[in-house]
């Protein structure tokens, strides 16, 4: 059969691909997606909505436990049985048939004007791209326009643990049961939920981190989950390496740095991701495969003017929201450029993912929550920006004492003295979440803080923080 044709081709349709392609063919563009698994990717079914899922009763737990009233109606822990079932209902698994459906997802595409092309797909050359399709099919596709990489990423295992076949994050997303002990290496994000999520399933957990926990975040994040899992039975050990492991029948035995070993039924390594470009025929166009796609902010490759690299491929912020984000741009960039209209290059541009630098804002749901937007006192320090640093303990707000007996949390804004905005703020505690996305739109708006008196934030809610850092500041 002969080539088809399109405008663009989407390589991989996790939500990053779904949205490159979604702009693309809202402007008019012919789209074709090709995805190897489940339409939807890894957010959907094996990272971000599986992990919260597994998260949530935990939570709903500790925080009827933290009212007096509702804490005498709770009695046991988190019912592990239901719990896995309600993370099978959130991602579309049916635990019968091992299988994830991704109906809706596909139905979506098509919904959009999408054509979705099953098979695994790699480069073969300028502007083409080989499938490889079940049953010996194969097809090619030519994009006149664009081709963008939305391949994602793999959990990075190290060789010293890759003999005893340790979960992944995805196997421990996917668990049917809690193991019970699990060792966790790795002192990141998926370790910390990881911990934070099988701790409440009974597991005895131990995480093990080569330095202290959350590192990139205000340190006062990570000293506040670990001790809340240590609070919780938890065993944290930083400051050690896994130097030996084995694998018995009973689970697995790994030796630590400092010459103590450690048994578990089971071991998660959360060790950070590699790019998925090791078999998209990078040769073919003359790239080193395995490696992560350097972009521009249109995401377009180095040296390329049709090849477009999205979302954790690229490497610049592995998070679903900031790899949509690129997304918006890749695929309102690419069809500028088909169209030859004029792009808007300038920062915070139509067309570039300038938040990626200093703007990206995170939520990591452990107990406490951490919510995060741009720089740590740290990193804008390293930028030789001048700063004041505002801390607050969230614990003496009227909210807090409403909406627990013994809320515990802390926010840090970091100031730009000489431009008078917020440059970065972090948020510890229950329920924080929800509160980062204002402080969002203050660091990416520039608000100046004399504005921000003007913002009043509603009594008796978490928000007030806002008006305890101005007020310890004082008016600008
Ligand atoms: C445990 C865990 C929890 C997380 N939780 C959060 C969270 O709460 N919030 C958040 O923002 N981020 C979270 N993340 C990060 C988030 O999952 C990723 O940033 C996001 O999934 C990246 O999306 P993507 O589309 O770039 O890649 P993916 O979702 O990995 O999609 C890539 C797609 O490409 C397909 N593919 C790959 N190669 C080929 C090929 N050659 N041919 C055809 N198809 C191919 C794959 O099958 C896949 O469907 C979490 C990550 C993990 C591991
Ligand atoms: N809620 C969220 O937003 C969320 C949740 C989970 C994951 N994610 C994203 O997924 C990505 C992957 O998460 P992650 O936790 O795997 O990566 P990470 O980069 O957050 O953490 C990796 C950890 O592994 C350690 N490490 C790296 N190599 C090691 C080695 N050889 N031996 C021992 N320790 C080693 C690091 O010191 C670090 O503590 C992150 O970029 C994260 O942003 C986001």
């Amino acid at each position: 059969m002969g080539a088809r044709e399109y405008d663009v081709v989407v390589i991989g349709a996790g939500a990053v691909g779904e949205n490159v392609a979604d702009r693309a063919a809202q402007a008019g563009l012919r789209v074709a997606i090709v995805e190897d698994e489940l339409v939807g990717g890894e957010c959907s079914y094996w990272a971000c909505m599986p992990s919260k899922a597994l998260l949530r009763p935990g939570a709903v737990l500790r925080a009827a436990r933290a009212v007096d009233g509702a804490r005498q109606a709770v009695s046991g822990g988190v019912d592990v049985e239901a719990a896995l079932a309600r993370r099978d209902r959130i991602t579309h698994h049916n635990p019968l048939t091992h299988h994830h459906d991704d109906r809706s997802q596909v139905e979506w595409l098509a919904s959009a004007g999408i054509d979705l092309v099953r098979g695994h797909a790699r480069l073969a050359g300028r502007k083409r791209v080989h499938v490889t399709q079940a049953h010996g099919r194969s097809l090619d596709l030519i994009a006149d326009e664009a081709i963008a990489v939305c391949t994602g990423s793999r959990p990075h295992v190290p060789d010293i643990l890759r003999d005893i076949q340790p979960w992944t994050s995805s196997d421990a997303t996917t668990a049917t049961r809690a193991p019970s002990s699990l060792a966790i290496v790795g002192g990141g994000v998926v370790a910390c939920e990881m911990a934070t999520a099988f701790a409440d399933f009974g597991t005895a957990v131990t995480v093990i981190a080569r330095s202290g926990l959350l590192g990139g975040m205000e340190p006062f994040a990570g000293d506040a989950v670990r001790d809340a899992l240590v609070a919780r039975g938890a065993r944290v050990r930083t400051g050690v390496r896994v130097v030996d492991a084995v694998r018995s029948e009973s689970g697995a035995s790994l030796t630590l740095s400092d010459g103590t070993t450690l048994a578990a039924e089971q071991v998660l390594v959360a060790t950070g991701r590699a790019p998925r470009t090791d078999d998209i025929g990078l040769e073919s166009v003359g790239m080193t495969p395995g490696s992560w796609l350097e972009v521009d902010d249109t995401m377009l490759v180095s040296g390329s003017d049709w090849l477009y690299a999205v979302g954790d491929v690229n490497g610049r912020a592995l998070l679903t929201h900031q790899g949509k984000y690129q997304a918006r741009a890749a695929g309102d960039a690419i069809a500028a450029r088909a169209h030859g209209a004029p792009l808007d290059l300038r920062p915070f541009g139509t067309h570039v993912a300038t938040s990626d630098h200093r703007h990206v804002p995170q939520v990591t749901f452990t107990d406490p929550e951490v919510a995060s937007i741009g720089m740590t006192a740290e990193q804008a320090e390293e930028a030789g920006i001048r700063i004041r640093v505002l801390d607050y303990d969230l614990g003496w707000l009227a909210a807090a004492s409403t909406l627990s007996d013994a809320y515990r949390g802390c926010a840090r804004a970091v100031v730009d003295e000489d431009r008078g905005i917020l440059v970065g703020a972090t948020f510890v505690g229950a329920d924080v979440g929800e509160l980062v996305h204002a402080a969002t739109i203050a660091v990416v708006g520039e608000v100046p803080l004399a504005r921000l008196w003007h913002a009043v934030p509603a009594y008796p809610t978490l928000s007030e923080v806002w008006l305890r850092w101005l007020e310890s500041y004082g008016r600008p």
